[in-house]
């Protein structure tokens, strides 16, 4: 079993398997506000549904990443289901392990850094909670049952969270002429929660909380506590996505830049560590079933004209498994899954 990053809380130095290789350390990092290039902030409570349909595609073709405001999910709801992953991952670590080692399928684990731990070369200053975020007895069996309030909070977050992706892939549908449902079925049936802590770093610029990556889902909703620590990369720099209360972040994930056959782009992000606070965030990735087909959505190709399908078609399941084996290199993802490979 490894150690979590949460048990080396007082350590002074980074121990050396932190260590990340010079070119992709973070450097010095300064948090500075960058008022020309902030990731939009969109409100879903205004009333003119064309607006915030092309509000979401402008974003999402130009930053691949938004927030949004006023999107339905009460604030106490978001107060108290970051209260109970904060309690979950402030518990000792043989408790923690001891919740989430009933699930004998491994929906429901705790991890540090990667699920590649025992053969990455490098880790990352984090700790993760994953599991099914579906909230049926089938699978909420296995979620901790420590915090007693765990499974109730979590499970109504949930759904409530679930409801709110329906209602962004409604928007998205109608933005990218699809059929309204599009996304409804299998391509959104497998929801997963993350749930991320990055304890207190001793060293930030020599190591990451998450590497570069892209989301191998159709699309993410996160959760961010109070701190910063979540940077998109865009125009060759990194940007800082500020922590507003109350807002959930959105990005887009690979399996809709696919089906959109890139009319719309999944954003590289990353999560840097900081010296004075931990940070805790709940990742709610919207995923297909294992075995539903993604591919370009047949009305936004056409074989003989301008618009060739740029993907071919896959399961899902082999697509994620090729993406969590090559996901530090990019290259050879997007070679897996290019039509040019058929
Ligand atoms: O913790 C964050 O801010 C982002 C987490 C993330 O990128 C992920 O879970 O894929
Ligand atoms: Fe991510």
């Amino acid at each position: 079993m490894e150690g979590l990053v949460s048990s080396l809380f007082d350590v002074q130095s980074l121990p050396e398997t932190y260590v990340l290789p010079p070119e992709i350390r973070p450097g010095e990092l300064s948090f500075r506000p960058d008022e020309s290039n902030n990731i939009p902030v969109l409100d879903l409570g205004g009333h003119d549904r064309n607006e915030i349909i092309q509000q979401i595609m402008k974003a999402s073709q130009e930053f691949g990443f938004f927030q949004v405001i006023n999107h339905g999910v009460s604030k106490e709801l978001m107060d108290e289901t970051m209260n109970v992953v904060k309690e979950f991952h402030a518990m000792p670590a043989k408790d923690k392990f001891l919740e989430c080692s009933k699930d004998p399928n491994r929906n429901c684990k705790l991890y540090t850094s990667s699920e590649k731990y025992a053969t990455e070369e490098v880790h990352y200053w984090r700790d993760c909670l994953m599991h099914s975020a579906l909230s049926t007895e089938e699978y909420m069996q296995f979620w901790p049952a420590n915090p007693t309030r765990y499974r109730e909070v979590v499970g109504t977050y949930s759904n409530e969270v679930k409801q709110l992706g329906s209602r962004i892939l409604k928007l998205i549908s109608q933005g990218l002429k699809l059929s309204s449902g599009y996304f409804s079925g299998s391509l959104s049936t497998s929801p997963t929660i993350l749930i991320n802590h990055y304890p207190r770093c001793p060293e930030p610029s020599l190591t990451l909380g998450l590497p570069r990556h892209r989301d191998p889902s159709l699309i993410t909703i996160i959760l961010q506590d109070h701190v910063q620590g979540l940077q998109v990369f865009k125009d060759g720099e990194w940007i800082t996505v500020e922590p507003l209360p109350h807002a959930f972040v959105v990005n887009i994930g690979y399996v809709l830049q696919i089906v959109s056959n890139d009319k719309l782009n999944g954003a590289e992000h990353r999560v840097v560590t900081n010296s004075s606070d931990a940070r805790t965030t709940v990742s709610f990735f919207i995923y297909p079933s294992s075995e539903s087909i993604i591919e370009p959505a047949k009305p936004l190709v056409s074989t003989c004209g301008d618009h060739p399908p740029l993907y071919r078609a896959l399961k899902f399941k082999d697509f994620h498994i090729n993406f969590l084996s090559k996901s530090a290199d990019a290259e050879a993802v997007h070679d897996f899954i290019s039509s040019k490979n058929i």
